[in-house]
């Protein structure tokens, strides 16, 4: 099958990135519309149509002398293509008399190679370019000829392979799963097993982003405390001082240079040495500020230290001398108020505590780390870990987080239990009801603090004819494999416009206990707004919209590519979208929502899509309906063929 047509317009095009949404114009003709068969790719779609998507119809296409440009280029790799054919026109002769491609030619041969494993075939006159010294030596013509001939060929190709530069780790890793369509992980319903977490462990990425998240996290929540005017951990200096906080921070630096004049609340003097080692700053920088003080020092480039600001102190006084010897040992370790407590729910083995106690190393806070996972494989291990590798700064606890009671009130807590489409593993279901461990004041934080899902309409008729594959092999069709999301690393299938957003969660949820609101309402005064029944009332995770997109080509239509992007807190993020991924993590493909049946979609039509997410009391699953070229029937209605169940296993 040619690619292109002989001298042809390239398909229309509309930028993902120009204004597809509302509103955009019905696109113009462009030599792709209903029963124009000059291109190609429309000779093709009709045949394929014809015989019914038939799974054993593939293509060899020809690589024309003018290539095509980008579109055409990713529409037909979204196809079952098999082969690539080369005439032996295309290529011209090198100085030593061997075969070689233009640059053009060469670029596009990388391009498709590095997606898959294609054929390539060389056909024509192998033998007509002007003759090597290899090929010299064998009567022109003859059958050894034409051999010694094509071998050219074949080298150059292979040399054109080797020389591609090394592909990024992912490809390198996970190339076998391009276009493979997979399950999506149940980790609440099922315990998952070693190898699946290692999976996981593999990717580094997503660890240094939650690394980073809990630091920022730990930062903030000490900033919270200051704020409040309450004491935390052992003797972070919360009286609200200006210098206090300029001593903890060392943001700010006392304007007056002289302790009489200071704007700090609370009379200036000399500053208790446990003062500062209890201030929150890193032990070494504490070290060295408690020398300056014990020096006679009141005031440092840190700011005024007033002692009198600090209310904390008469707490210390009362800890008596062998406190402050052990405070002073541990460094910011175990004073009266302890360290802050950061749960991991859904542990794993343990790679998130891992990032706990790093971010704590960094952040100079001391952190008494619970790890919880309801998976007894799991646990084993992190008791193994807690016992050789973490010491007592880590707990570990067996059981569901949705019905945990920990020792102590959280103050930060971290999970990951994010799917490839955000929620899709459940994460809204069982946060919300994990955050009731969460400090009783709302000053709770969770890593992730929210995340929302996207999709974006596609065209992959190889996903469509793997998914009609294992209908087939039920008797009678079993229409289910059609109606249930998959994950797949999309590769070789073309988004037809720019992926929307459908649905937001955040955490901890404002409208349940440990989120911001219950704080509110959890006092129970009727005259002051909704109390905490009403509010968990309010509170659902079912959610549906519609969505509105404007196809950039003519295509076959399969279904919806889903991603999703997370705050996971502050300012780090966390992203599988096409346009804002984080760079090199693997960690998740994106999701595959199917059509049933295919539709033509044409340059500049509208593609509307309704989507639920649905729940009973055993089970969460998502509803999908085309409302537009074409109005379609809804997907997977009452979650009857892929549902994810809240039952733990
Ligand atoms: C996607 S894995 C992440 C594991 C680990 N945190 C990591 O990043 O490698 C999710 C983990 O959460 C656990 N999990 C899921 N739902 C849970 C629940 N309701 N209670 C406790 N653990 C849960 C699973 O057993 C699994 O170990």
């Amino acid at each position: 099958m040619p690619m292109a047509p002989a001298a042809g317009p390239e398909p229309q095009m509309r930028g993902l990135d120009s204004d597809d949404g509302e509103g955009a114009s019905t696109g113009s003709g462009t030599g792709h519309g209903e029963g124009d068969v000059d291109d190609p790719w429309d000779w093709w779609h009709q045949l394929r149509t014809l015989c019914d998507f038939h799974p054993r119809l593939n293509l060899a296409l020809e690589v024309p002398a003018d290539l095509p440009g980008e579109v055409s280029l990713l529409r037909w790799l979204a196809e079952p293509v098999k082969a690539f054919h080369l005439d032996a026109d295309l290529f011209m002769a090198n100085q030593r008399g061997f075969p070689v491609l233009s640059r053009l030619h060469q670029g596009f041969l990388k391009d498709v190679m590095v997606r898959t494993n294609y054929h390539f075939l060389v056909g024509g006159r192998l033998d007509a370019r002007p003759d090597s010294e290899d090929t010299m030596r064998s009567v022109p013509g003859s059958l050894e000829a034409v051999s010694r001939h094509a071998q050219l060929y074949v080298s150059y190709l292979r040399h054109l392979a080797r020389s591609i530069p090394d592909q990024p780790a992912g490809d390198a890793l996970f190339g076998s799963y391009n276009e493979f369509l997979q399950a999506p992980l149940q980790p609440l319903k099922e315990h998952l097993d070693s190898q699946t977490y290692e999976v996981f462990e593999n990717d580094p990425v997503k660890y240094q982003l939650y690394e980073e998240a809990i630091y920022q996290a730990l930062l903030a929540f000490t900033r919270y405390m200051h704020q409040d005017g309450r004491r935390i951990g052992e003797g972070e200096c919360v009286c609200g001082a200006d210098a206090a906080m300029a001593a903890a921070t060392a943001t700010a630096v006392c304007q007056s240079g002289d302790p009489g004049a200071c704007t700090c609340r609370g009379p200036a003097g000399h500053p208790s040495p446990r003062a500062i080692q209890y201030s929150g700053l890193a032990p070494g920088r504490a070290k060295a500020l408690r020398d300056r003080v014990r020096n006679g020092q009141t005031h440092t480039e840190w700011g005024c230290l007033g002692e009198g600001a600090c209310r904390c102190l008469e707490d210390w006084a009362a800890e008596g001398p062998e406190a402050e010897a052990e405070a002073l040992e541990t460094g910011l370790g175990s004073f009266a108020g302890g360290p802050i407590v950061v749960a991991v729910v859904g542990a794993g083995r343990g790679p998130l505590v891992n990032c706990t106690l790093q971010a704590a190393a960094r952040s100079g806070r001391a952190v008494s780390v619970l790890a919880l996972d309801k998976n007894p494989n799991a646990v084993l291990t992190l008791h193994d870990r807690a016992r050789n590798e973490w010491g007592s700064a880590v707990t570990v606890f067996g059981g569901d987080m949705r019905d945990w009671r920990p020792p102590a009130p959280v103050d930060v807590l971290v999970s990951e239990l994010l799917g490839s489409f955000g929620d899709n593993e459940l994460s809204p279901e069982c946060l919300d009801a994990a955050q009731a461990v969460l400090r009783p004041d709302g000053r709770g934080i969770s890593v992730p603090a929210c995340y929302t899902s996207h999709l974006a309409p596609v065209t992959s008729p190889r996903l469509h004819e793997q998914i009609r594959g294992f209908a087939a092999k039920e008797k009678p069709l079993d229409p289910k494999w059609l109606e249930t999301h998959y994950v797949v690393r999309l590769r070789n299938t073309m988004l037809l416009a720019r992926p929307r957003a459908v649905f937001h969660f955040r955490h901890p949820s404002p409208f349940l206990p440990g989120g911001h609101a219950a704080e509110g309402a959890s006092g129970g005064d009727p005259g002051r707004g909704p109390g905490p029944d009403r509010l968990r009332r309010l509170h659902t995770n079912d959610r549906h919209t519609v969505l509105h997109f404007t196809s950039t080509c003519a295509a076959s239509l399969t279904g919806f590519a889903g991603y999703f992007d997370c705050t996971l807190f502050g300012s780090v993020h966390m992203s599988t979208h096409p346009r804002t991924h984080s760079p090199d993590m693997e960690s998740w493909f994106p999701c595959f929502f199917p059509l049933r049946t295919p539709v033509d979609v044409r340059p500049g039509d509208r593609i509307s899509l309704q989507v639920w997410r649905r729940s009973s009391a055993t089970a969460v699953w998502y509803e999908w309906a085309l409302l537009a070229p074409v109005v379609g029937q809804i997907h997977n209605s009452g979650g009857r063929s892929c549902s994810m169940l809240l039952a733990s296993s």
